[in-house]
């Protein structure tokens, strides 16, 4: 988009004009008018139609115009906004993907009003989640509302309803503190992996229900726990930024998908002078406008291709990093207020999101996404890191405020001997319980790490038989070939020895996880049972302090278990990534296999190549080349002859030569990030490779047209002479 020194100008940075890479996405920004308050005031914007609007900055010259995906002018309703900006995000989130929306604009420009509808605070009736809803006030819910309500119509109306969870958590940041809206308490900590790829928020509660009115009456409470103040320029100002973050995991036999729907809500900037804020206002709008300037520096960043981009000056960065630049469909919705004496704000909005035009997120296939959890259930380790934390705080919640419910402690006299005795054995008996919790978990962990990396074990062996069968021609799962001792016939019959003592461990560990399971119920249960009697033995504050510093060691240890999630999950994940990769080498090659026979058949019945095969030989060798001048391996001059592309297209096999993957040991070794180390087959396998692993089933059966292909080129295998 360009603002043409102050002429009408057509839009430099619209959809369409910008060159997307395969994967990328284009941030979708929308501006919305917001109503003007006062009928006779001069208005500043303009809408001209649904994409451009028009901008009068006071001068003499022509009002500027500006491009967006869409603009809503002041007469808009909640419903046309959804539908343009937050339902197409529904949609993604449901099929597995993540996509975010978040509300930007000068206080006072309509933010909350988009978000949550009309201010919960002033509401002359405020909403209850058990009053049914006028439709006037149906017709004011704002995006939040909506697409809990669409995701919940979706579950409902799903056959498979029962295998779909939705979670949510909702959190503000209020003078750089982060805090639980759900359960309000002290700020809470951000935390991020080694990369600093993943931010969570340590300690904030998510909470999982099938009730579509429980997560609206969450939401409604979380609404008044945030912190609004009247000011000068809006009356129920939000002084903070506001994150809700639903969650939508659905398993089925195929595995588990996951989509989270960010929705967020920043405070308004302001200037200083024109809010006459003094004191405690005036520190808040100071922090308002120091985290959206670090969010405007990262959105110029952005969408100038910085290759550095600096998310950590604030909280608020932190948290939307996967939002603007993540694997996430992301909406901003720009809110301007039309009246004159706000042009400065509405312009600045307005340059601010169309500089947000150019930023591009990567989307990720839903597909991959989907394997990936299946594969990798690193959502597994984090239900038994969220368990293990609700144990901490209802232990904590107990010992410190509830009070004995018959007054019999009272009647205790603290000096008694006996009774100190008695608290000091149930304090050890609690601790000890605690201990051998974490032992046990931590014995889960492992152990269920242990079968996640057996089974990538025997996706590696599925893999090593299916690849030597595939040579030999031979349909992928036709049992051992006992009779020959050719090296593809020792190899497969080693494969599949080696696949059936994987099972074996594999059974051992899966009874392994059963039994710590049910040795973890029954201590778990025990310690119920323990601090359900300490209420009725404490009697001092001092007793109940101790045992708030208990809580705090117990804690402590969570944590620890939670790295050591983490730390498990890292694992998992590298060694998932090289079977991947070893399988995309394996793609590849037999991509090779077919370029070069269709090679040779044409050029055998000299046939003059046809032109869509020409592009696809020139792409191929565009990618080949691209591959090698970004690995470093290549020299990266473009090659200028067409003799030099051909070089690199993969050879001509003569009738009698076997395909590229002819050699046994042409498929580079992938070792291992983790796991079992003394492995046979990584030690002495056929191809000595052969790294990877995958969890899941079997590789699909080749097809009849790729059999006959092989059992034509396994006749063949004597020559090896090759044209190039
Ligand atoms: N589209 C709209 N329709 C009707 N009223 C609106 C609309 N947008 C905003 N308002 C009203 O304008 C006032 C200011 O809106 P709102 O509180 O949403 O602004 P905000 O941008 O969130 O401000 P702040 O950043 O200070 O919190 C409110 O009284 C709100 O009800």
């Amino acid at each position: 988009m360009t603002q043409n020194n102050g002429n009408a100008s057509s839009s430099g940075g619209s959809a369409s004009s910008m060159c997307l890479t395969p994967g990328e996405e284009r941030l979708t920004v929308a501006v919305r008018i917001r109503p003007s308050n006062e009928s006779n005031e001069q208005k500043c914007v303009h809408v001209t139609s649904k994409k451009t609007l028009l901008f009068d900055d006071g001068s003499k010259t022509k009002p500027m115009k500006y491009v967006y995906d869409h603009v809503f002018g002041e007469d808009s309703s909640q419903e046309e906004v959804y539908v343009k900006t937050t339902a197409p995000l529904v949609k993604d989130v449901l099929s597995g993907l993540n996509a975010a929306a978040f509300a930007y604009g000068a206080t006072g420009s309509g933010k909350t009003h988009t978000m949550l509808g009309p201010n919960p605070k002033k509401a002359a009736t405020p909403q209850t989640d058990t009053a049914p809803k006028t439709a006037l006030e149906q017709a004011n819910d704002g995006l939040m509302v909506r697409a809990i309500a669409e995701i919940f119509e979706f579950v409902e109306k799903s056959d498979n309803s029962e295998a779909i969870r939705v979670s949510i958590s909702y959190l503000e940041i209020y003078n750089e503190l982060i805090r639980d809206l759900l359960q309000p308490g002290g700020p809470l900590e951000l935390r991020e992996d080694n990369r600093g790829a993943r931010i969570t928020v340590a300690g904030l509660s998510e909470v999982t229900t099938t009730q579509r009115h429980e997560v609206i009456s969450l939401l409604l409470k979380g609404n008044k726990a945030r912190t609004m103040e009247p000011t000068a320029s809006n009356q129920t100002s939000s002084r903070s930024h506001a994150l809700l973050s639903v969650t939508v995991t659905q398993s089925s036999a195929l595995g588990t998908k996951q989509g989270r729907l960010f929705l967020t809500d920043l405070a308004g900037s302001e200037r200083a002078k024109k809010t006459k804020n003094r004191g405690k206002r005036l520190q808040e709008g100071a922090h308002i406008n120091r985290s959206l300037l670090a969010l405007g520096n990262c959105i110029n960043a952005l969408s100038g291709g910085a290759r550095y981009v600096n998310y950590r000056d604030s909280k608020l960065t932190r948290l939307l990093k996967e939002a603007l630049s993540g694997h996430c469909r992301t909406v901003m919705i720009a809110h301007v207020a039309p009246e004159n004496r706000h042009r400065d704000e509405t312009k600045n909005t307005l340059v601010y999101a169309n500089r947000a035009n150019n930023i591009t997120t990567r989307m990720q296939n839903p597909e991959l996404l989907m394997e990936e959890t299946r594969e990798f259930p690193t959502t597994h380790y984090q239900n038994l890191v969220t368990e293990l934390r609700e144990e901490v705080n209802r232990l904590k919640t107990k010992m410190l405020t509830e009070r004995p419910r018959s007054g019999a402690a009272l009647k205790i006299d603290p000096n008694d001997e006996k009774r100190r005795t008695e608290l000091r054995f149930l304090r050890e008996q609690i601790v000890l319980t605690f201990k051998q919790q974490m032992k046990l978990r931590r014995r889960l962990l492992e152990a269920e790490s242990h079968v996640m990396g057996l089974e990538l074990d025997a996706e590696r062996q599925h893999m090593i038989i299916s690849h030597w069968q595939g040579r030999m021609g031979k349909l992928y799962d036709a049992q051992n070939d006992n009779d020959s001792e050719s090296e593809g016939s020792t190899a497969i019959r080693s494969a599949w020895n080696e696949l059936a003592a994987i099972e074996r461990e594999m059974k051992r560990y899966k009874d392994i996880v059963l039994t710590t399971e049910q040795d973890l119920e029954l201590c778990r249960q025990k310690g119920v049972a323990l601090e359900d009697e300490l209420p009725e033995r404490i009697s001092s504050d001092e007793e109940r302090e101790l045992l708030g510093l208990l809580c705090r060691v117990h804690e402590l240890e969570a944590d620890k278990v939670s790295l050591q999630a983490e730390r498990l999950a890292r694992q998992g994940e590298l060694r998932r990534r090289d079977l991947q990769l070893l399988r995309a080498e394996r793609q590849r090659r037999l991509c090779e296999d077919i370029i070069s026979t269709q090679r040779r058949l044409i050029e055998e019945g000299k046939l003059e190549l046809p032109p869509e095969l020409k592009d696809m030989y020139a792409l191929y060798q565009q990618e080949i080349h691209a591959s090698t001048y970004t690995s470093g391996g290549g020299t990266g001059a473009t090659p200028s002859t067409a003799a030099s592309y051909d070089r690199k297209l993969p050879p001509i096999y003569k009738r009698h030569t076997p395909p590229s993957s002819s050699s046994g040991s042409d498929w580079s070794p992938t070792p291992l990030s983790a796991g079992r180390t003394a492995d046979p087959v990584e030690a002495d396998g056929p191809d000595g490779l052969m790294g990877p692993p995958v969890v899941g089933p079997k590789l699909p059966l080749i097809s009849a047209r790729t059999r006959a292909l092989r059992e034509n080129r396994s006749g063949d295998h004597q020559s090896t002479s090759s044209e190039d």
